[in-house]
């Protein structure tokens, strides 16, 4: 799996990318989990082709990614169409380990959580790179996003490894370059219209998990 995501075509716009979050709502405003992952299946594909120092954290991603396609081609694939309805069967069931890790470690919510998490450090990285200047530093801004985000989730040494690899981040340009979006002022532009629908689809599972106390799973 993780080397079938890692070769698909290396090549793309990451404006493609971004577009597949805004089908991920639905009309009544709920998060389907098929286009969700296949979101993130591009984003990893983007995270890969910045190169192999990013390994470690593609190879989580793409655990997490197969975790929620399991649950969605399982027996029981028709409970995971939607985040609200996967977070109803598996609460009712009871195949969430809610305090500490037990026979469920490979819950829908306790994955989807990680990802939900990563999505924010999306977020907050996608806006200051809308709003940075020509000498803005990546590796600032994605370790400043991360600190706000998912840095409190991870233990020290992970902590660790992720300040390493932003610091081989490609600098603003090469980075827009990869982007493959068009000039800087399409970037910034695709960037504006992609945003809102990120921090739509964040907002919505954050008020979920929060209704349901699912914010802390182990
Ligand atoms: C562009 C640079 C990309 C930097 C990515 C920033 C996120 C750094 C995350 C570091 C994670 C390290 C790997 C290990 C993580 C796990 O310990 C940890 C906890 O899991 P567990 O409870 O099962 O143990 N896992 C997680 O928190 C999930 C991490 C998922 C990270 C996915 C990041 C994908 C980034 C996609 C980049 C796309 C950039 C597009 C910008 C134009």
């Amino acid at each position: 799996m993780a080397d079938s995501v890692a070769s698909e075509d290396q090549k793309f716009c990451l404006r493609e990318v971004l577009d597949t979050f805004k089908l991920c709502l639905s009309e009544n405003k709920e998060v389907y989990l098929q286009q969700y992952v296949t979101g993130w299946r591009g984003l990893v594909k983007f995270l890969n082709s910045l190169g192999s120092v990013f390994g470690f954290i593609s190879k989580d991603a793409v655990n997490k990614i197969q975790i929620l396609v399991n649950h969605l081609n399982g027996e029981n694939g028709s409970q995971y169409v939607t985040i609200q309805s996967m977070v109803k069967y598996e609460l009712e069931n009871e195949l969430v380990d809610l305090t500490k890790r037990g026979s469920h470690p490979e819950s829908g919510c306790r994955t989807l959580l990680r990802l939900h998490r990563a999505l924010r450090w999306l977020e907050l990285f996608l806006e200051r790179l809308r709003t940075s200047t020509e000498d803005s530093k990546t590796s600032v801004m994605c370790s400043e996003a991360y600190n706000e985000s998912l840095a409190p989730h991870h233990p020290w040494v992970v902590r660790k490894a992720a300040g390493m690899a932003f610091c081989v981040l490609p600098g603003r340009p090469a980075f827009f370059e990869v982007m493959n979006v068009g000039p800087p002022e399409q970037v910034v532009a695709m960037l504006g219209e992609a945003l809102p629908l990120i921090s739509e689809v964040y907002q919505i599972t954050e008020e979920l998990y929060a209704q349901h106390n699912l914010l802390d799973l182990p």
